[in-house]
């Protein structure tokens, strides 16, 4: 049998982008080539709390989210996330999404088993036939090796119990990613990766420059969406200008873990010479930069306990 899956993808969406609904199609297009059905397709945008200073309200990136979305016959806006009261880890997003799936299908099974008149429905609760899959591009796969930025357990049970799509990026090697991060390693199975032979490299923090820049976003982002941008005059404050995100930080922080990698074949005393004159010049020049990661982990950190002592979702 056909297995059959929901895809869930998390993010800020602020704005989205025509990448992030070219990543739904092309991961459903392999998928599908794989031999999975994909019944559907969910943007979650992360709660307004989320430590990130550039994000837009949540009312404006759903409205967004729901333009762009509006032709689409297979893709929605999930907005139970940004409803909760405060920031929740990724894993219990996911995991809230195949509850609700589950609780769906076993009551469609209940039906067609009462009306079939068959007393024994023999469905484990447990076990649904529709895996909620998280999708994702390769810098948030990277993200995954922060320290202190994801729980490792959260980490295991997405692999486990869903499995990744993930979408390339450009300047993201995600063999290395995953052969660097044992978790990622243990599970590579479950991981689908989605090569993106058109690269693309449209980012929200991108869109957000060109909007401060008055330069135009036509055709990187819907129609729609670039008019409510202008309507609402959204990305235009001066906060922009410094935008010092978490992406960017992790971004970077991913790109110095790659060059700390030990390549067998260009260790002499030269090169490593020259390495580290380097990282000294890329670790002073976004010394910022990789301090916010820190600064936004904790405050993750932080988050996490406020949301554990909290009852569940
Ligand atoms: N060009 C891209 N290629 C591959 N994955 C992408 C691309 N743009 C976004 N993604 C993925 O989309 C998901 C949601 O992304 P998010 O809303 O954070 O967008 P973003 O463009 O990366 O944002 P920002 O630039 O504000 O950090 C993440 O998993 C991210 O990796
Ligand atoms: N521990 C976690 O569950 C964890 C940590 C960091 C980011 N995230 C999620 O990753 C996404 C990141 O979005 P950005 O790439 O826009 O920062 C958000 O949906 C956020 O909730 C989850």
């Amino acid at each position: 049998m056909k297995k059959k899956v929901i895809l869930l993808m998390c993010g800020s969406f602020n704005p989205v982008t025509n990448m992030h609904l070219r990543m739904m199609e092309i991961a459903r297009d392999q998928l599908q080539h794989y031999g999975f059905i994909v019944k559907a397709g969910f943007f979650s945008p992360v709660h307004d709390k989320y430590p990130k200073d550039t994000l837009t309200s949540i009312t404006h990136r759903v409205a967004m989210l729901k333009l762009a979305l509006e032709t689409s016959d297979w893709l929605q806006v999930s907005t139970w996330e940004s409803e909760q009261t405060s920031w929740i880890p990724t894993y219990n997003v996911l995991n809230h999404h195949q509850e609700r799936i589950n609780d769906l299908m076993n009551s469609k099974n209940m039906k067609v088993s009462s009306q079939n008149n068959v007393n024994n429905i023999n469905h484990n609760p447990n076990q649904c036939d529709i895996i909620v899959k998280l999708i994702c591009g390769g810098d948030f796969l990277s993200s995954f090796s922060i320290p202190n930025l994801w729980d490792p357990s959260h980490i295991n049970q997405i692999l486990e119990k869903h499995g990744l799509v993930v979408v390339t990026r450009s300047g993201y090697n995600i063999s290395d990613i995953i052969e660097d991060n044992d978790i990622l390693y243990k599970h590579m199975a479950n991981i689908m990766v989605v090569n993106e032979f058109i690269e693309n490299t449209i980012s929200s923090t991108k869109i957000r420059k060109a909007c401060l820049r008055h330069r135009s976003i036509k055709y990187l982002v819907h129609d729609k969406v670039e008019k409510y941008i202008q309507a609402h005059n959204l990305y235009s404050s001066k906060k922009y200008k410094y935008e010092n995100n978490i992406k960017d930080s992790i971004r970077i922080t991913a790109n110095l873990f790659n060059e700390f990698k030990p390549n067998s074949s260009i260790i002499n005393k030269k090169s490593v010479d020259n390495f580290k004159n380097n990282s000294k010049n890329k670790l002073s020049s976004k010394k910022k930069k990789v301090k916010e990661i820190g600064r936004v982990s904790r405050r993750l950190q932080n988050l996490k306990r406020g949301h554990n002592k909290s009852p569940q979702p």
